[in-house]
């Protein structure tokens, strides 16, 4: 065991005392870390606040321990969090986040589960070739789904785009980008003619580190805006949606048969 304290996720395997968790839930939001810490782990303990990347270590109720972090936005800095977690000796990754759709049967509160991604990101071009596939481990995802049915939530599974921006790369004219180019223009249309889900900003390249670094990953997403019917953010239903998606991942870990 090193006693290295990690420099971004700022805390390191002596933290993670005699029996370390090899699963983390990871968030891009840190009051989701918070909360999934808070609601659905027992003894709950901090175990660093850095640079907004929170991380907590507690246990669910069959006492397997499990951390739940958070990525920040965007791929860059999830690569530099998933690097940190692989090396203190996570080696299994949910990420649980939010997404906007792109198809008209999939509304906003349901929670969408992804087999693979579109990867249009920078930082996965560090890792792999653009080639390399952005694919989920099947296992871990087929126990989402199946803790999804069980708990009766509203859920799709699908591939995701992964991209790099919230407004130009999601094709948004509301933003302070007076410009959309013309290369963007019409690949929200496109991607929903190839059966594309949904729009998110981690998966893809998620997906790519653990092909490359040989862990296991899955998402699954609370969708939070339909884009066939408007760009906003429906905050209403985001709690929901978030909640769900969260569940889904605390039973997927407790009940599948499939050791997780
Ligand atoms: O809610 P999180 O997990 O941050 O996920 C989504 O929300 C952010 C954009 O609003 C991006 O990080 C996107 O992937
Ligand atoms: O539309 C959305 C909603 C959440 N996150 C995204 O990246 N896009």
């Amino acid at each position: 065991m090193t006693n290295k304290r990690f420099y971004h996720i700022g805390f390191g395997q002596e933290d993670l005392g005699k029996s370390p968790p090899e699963i983390a839930l990871l968030s891009g939001d840190r009051d989701r870390t918070r909360l999934i810490a808070q609601n659905y782990l027992q003894d709950v303990r901090l175990l660093s606040q850095n640079r907004g990347l929170d991380s907590y270590l507690g246990y669910l109720p069959n006492h397997r321990p499990i951390l739940s972090a958070t990525s920040g936005m965007g791929a860059p800095s999830l690569s530099i969090v998933v690097n940190e977690l692989v090396q203190v000796g996570i080696r299994q990754i949910i990420r649980i986040g939010t997404c906007g759709s792109i198809q008209p049967h999939v509304p906003v509160g349901s929670i969408v589960i992804s087999s693979a991604a579109l990867c249009r990101q920078g930082t996965a071009n560090d890792i792999a070739p653009i080639e390399y596939p952005a694919a989920a481990d099947p296992f871990m995802t087929v126990a989402l789904v199946k803790a999804a049915q069980e708990l009766g939530f509203e859920h799709y599974l699908g591939i995701t785009a992964s991209v790099d921006t919230f407004y130009e790369g999601q094709e948004r004219t509301d933003s302070a980008n007076p410009y959309l180019m013309r290369s963007l223009r019409g690949i929200t249309e496109e991607y929903r003619r190839l059966n594309i889900l949904n729009y998110e900003m981690e998966c893809g390249t998620l997906f790519k580190m653990a092909g490359v670094y040989q862990f296991a990953a899955a998402a699954v997403c609370g969708v939070v805006a339909q884009r066939t019917v408007d760009e906003g953010i429906v905050l209403e239903q985001k709690d929901v949606a978030v909640g769900n998606a969260i569940a889904t991942a605390i039973h997927a870990i407790t009940n599948s048969c499939v050791y997780l």
